[in-house]
């Protein structure tokens, strides 16, 4: 047993889907289909194994209803007066998920009706699907309308199908089957999987749960011709279960977000049919790790726990960070002062900003709150080299608590990049650095001594390391400045390269020594999903340099746990922005305004 849950419990070990298979087998007690839980009478045997397995089960149901219906609300909110679910159910644990959470649903609200396929049959449901089945069934018999029961080999004709829907004939649960023929194995069926879909109307809702973790390729055709003719009906929000079916193959399920239950599977990260990923932390880990050490990690909500409390009564402003922000220009002014007011908002107890002086007058008035510094200037507007005393001044004032923040839209000037160079130089090694945009330059790396946290997007990344972002690009990235790196993007991934010394706390399980490094192929990657594409417009990125600034202020003796903290802050602002407003009208500065809520819920 050994992985970093122990000592960061905000992060969650990402396990292969063969990896995910021992550690559920451990902890829930053995494979399902090995069991005999299921006597022939229909009656599952109580085992504690069985009761351990149906509670995650139904845990993992009742979490992804409540994730899926959280997610509608970014697009008005799920339709519960006239709102239509389709279930595609598999065999085992993937279709029991998505059985559950549609019950979860129904049970909520009384106008919704639900669509079920049984892609391999209702025979073939394991144990505990099967039971979640037939609790759905026993509450919901009038609401629910099986358009194949006993999978590809039987089968609504298109006929009966369309004719039902739309005359309203059809008794849900009840419907009369008409066998059709087998589909051929491996066979050409493309168009098959159509017939069950010719019902009209429009589904709020798909929850795939054909495969899980449990799938190996190929898919095979009959199974890609439902997925096929699913992903043609106009459907509201697609929802994989743990794993969209068919991972990446030719014809997998194309969804719009992926729920992982319980662990978070490596498969799914970078697969692009998986749409937006949510992590669905059912605790698994709470007592039991995996036998395995795990190199990627995904961060939790919990990071922000010590946002959580009371502050302490008796520190003061000096106490709380202050964070020095060498920003702006006169082609991007509006980027430093982002910078600021998100460094204001997520706690810093003091806000220092060094701004070309034209601006310093306009931005006092519009945010009192920082310490604004006029910088003198280049003949164009950018922060001029000659400005370097003020930020000796400033420092030397400053208490133990600090950070400096420098790039947010400073621009290529090239005076401009002579003074990040000098200032790099001189006070690297004294505070926690940041640097973000147009600091990230390949020749800063080498002037670097201290704590160093570096923010690229992937175009910056490339730009810094020569390489295309990757896990192992961003290790030996990280290991080769000796800093933590958060390469951000759709997923925001974090890795701390950074010595021992200024962040011990890093290493999770093997922390005894110091001083040395580890190598890279070993250094943790933090993944964060929190987020979403409501984060894809200008200034989001500078809106994090502050985050993390007002982080590493409060502790710069540990930049990783900051940097994670900050990316996960700023994710789950943006999730509940787009909550209420949506992901379209939208300013990037309103998700500030959410910051409060993101650490209430
Ligand atoms: N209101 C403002 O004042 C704003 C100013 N900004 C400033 O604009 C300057 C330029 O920023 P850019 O981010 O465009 O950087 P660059 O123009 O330096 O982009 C570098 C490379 O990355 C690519 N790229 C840009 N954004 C990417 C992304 N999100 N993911 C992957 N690749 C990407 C570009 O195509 C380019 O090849 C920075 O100084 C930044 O602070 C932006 O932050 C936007 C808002
Ligand atoms: N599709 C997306 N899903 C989730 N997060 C995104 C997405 N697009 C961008 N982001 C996040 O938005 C931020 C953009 O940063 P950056 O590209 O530096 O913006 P800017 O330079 O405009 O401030 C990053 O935190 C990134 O992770």
């Amino acid at each position: 047993m050994s992985v970093g849950t122990e000592t960061e419990p905000w992060a969650q070990p990402i396990l292969s889907a063969a990896e995910v298979g021992e550690f559920e087998a451990r902890i829930f007690g053995g494979d399902e289909t090995q069991t005999r839980e299921w006597s022939a009478s229909g009656a599952l045997a109580r085992s504690a194994s069985s009761a351990k397995a149906w509670a995650a089960m139904q845990a993992a149901g009742r979490a992804l209803a409540d994730a899926v219906l959280r997610d509608f609300e970014g697009i008005g909110g799920f339709p519960k007066n006239a709102g239509r679910l389709l279930v595609l159910v598999g065999k085992g644990h993937n279709g029991g998920d998505a059985l559950i959470a549609a019950e979860a649903i129904l049970g909520k609200y009384p106008s919704v009706v639900a669509d079920f396929v049984f892609v391999f049959g209702e025979p073939a449901l394991r144990p505990l699907a099967r039971r979640a089945w037939l609790s759905l069934q026993t509450r919901f018999p009038e609401r629910m309308q099986v358009l194949a029961r006993r999978g590809l080999s039987e089968r609504v004709t298109t006929h009966q199908s369309a004719h039902l829907a739309v005359h309203g004939e059809v008794k849900r649960g009840s419907r009369h089957m008409e066998p059709k023929a087998p589909l051929a194995c491996g066979g050409e069926a493309p168009t098959a999987g159509s017939e069950f879909f010719t019902t009209g109307a429009p589904y709020a809702l798909c929850l795939d749960g054909v495969f899980g973790f449990q799938f190996r390729p190929p898919l095979d055709s009959g199974t890609a011709s439902v997925l096929a003719a699913a992903g043609a009906l106009s459907v509201g929000l697609r929802a994989a279960v743990d794993l969209p079916s068919g991972l990446g193959e030719a014809g997998a399920f194309r969804a719009d977000f992926t729920y992982a239950t319980g662990v978070l599977k490596r498969e799914a990260l970078g697969l692009r049919n998986a749409g937006r990923l949510r992590y669905l932390d059912l605790g698994f880990f709470k007592n039991a790790n995996p036998e395995s050490r795990s190199a990627e990690r995904v961060i939790t909500a919990e990071v922000l726990a010590p946002l959580r409390g009371w502050r302490d009564p008796h520190s003061d402003k000096r106490a709380q960070g202050h964070v020095f922000v060498l920003a702006g220009s006169r082609e991007y002014p509006g980027a430093a002062l982002m910078c600021v007011l998100a460094a204001l908002r997520s706690g810093a107890g003091l806000v220092t900003a060094f701004v070309p002086e034209a601006f310093v007058s306009s931005f006092a008035a519009s945010v009192p709150e920082a310490i604004w510094v006029g910088w003198p200037e280049t003949p164009n507007g950018g922060l001029a080299l000659e400005g370097e005393y003020l930020l000796r001044e400033r420092l030397a004032r400053a208490g133990e608590k600090r950070a400096l923040v420098i790039g947010p839209g400073i621009g290529r000037e090239r005076e401009t990049q002579v003074l990040v160079g000098e200032v790099l130089k001189t006070y690297s090694g004294e505070l926690p650095v940041l640097l973000d945009a147009d600091a990230l330059q390949p020749e800063f790396l080498e002037k670097t001594r201290g704590p160093l946290v570096l923010t690229p997007h992937a175009g910056e990344f490339r730009r810094l390391s020569a390489a295309e972002p990757s896990d192992a690009s961003l290790r030996d990235f990280a290991q080769r400045v000796g800093a933590v790196v958060v390469l951000k993007g759709p997923v925001t991934r974090v890795c701390d390269g950074s010595p021992r010394r200024d962040s011990c706390l890093n290493r999770g399980v093997s922390g005894e020594g110091s001083g040395e490094r580890e190598g890279a192929s070993a250094l943790p990657v933090y993944h964060s999903l929190l987020g979403g594409p409501v984060l894809a417009r200008g200034g989001t990125g500078d809106l994090l340099a502050g985050m993390i600034g007002a982080q590493l202020a409060r502790e710069p003796s540990a930049i990783l746990e900051a940097s994670c903290r900050a990316v996960a802050w700023h994710g789950l602002a943006a999730e509940a922005l787009e909550r209420a407003q949506g992901a379209e009208t939208v300013r990037t500065t309103e998700l500030l305004n959410y910051l409060s809520l993101a650490l209430r819920s």
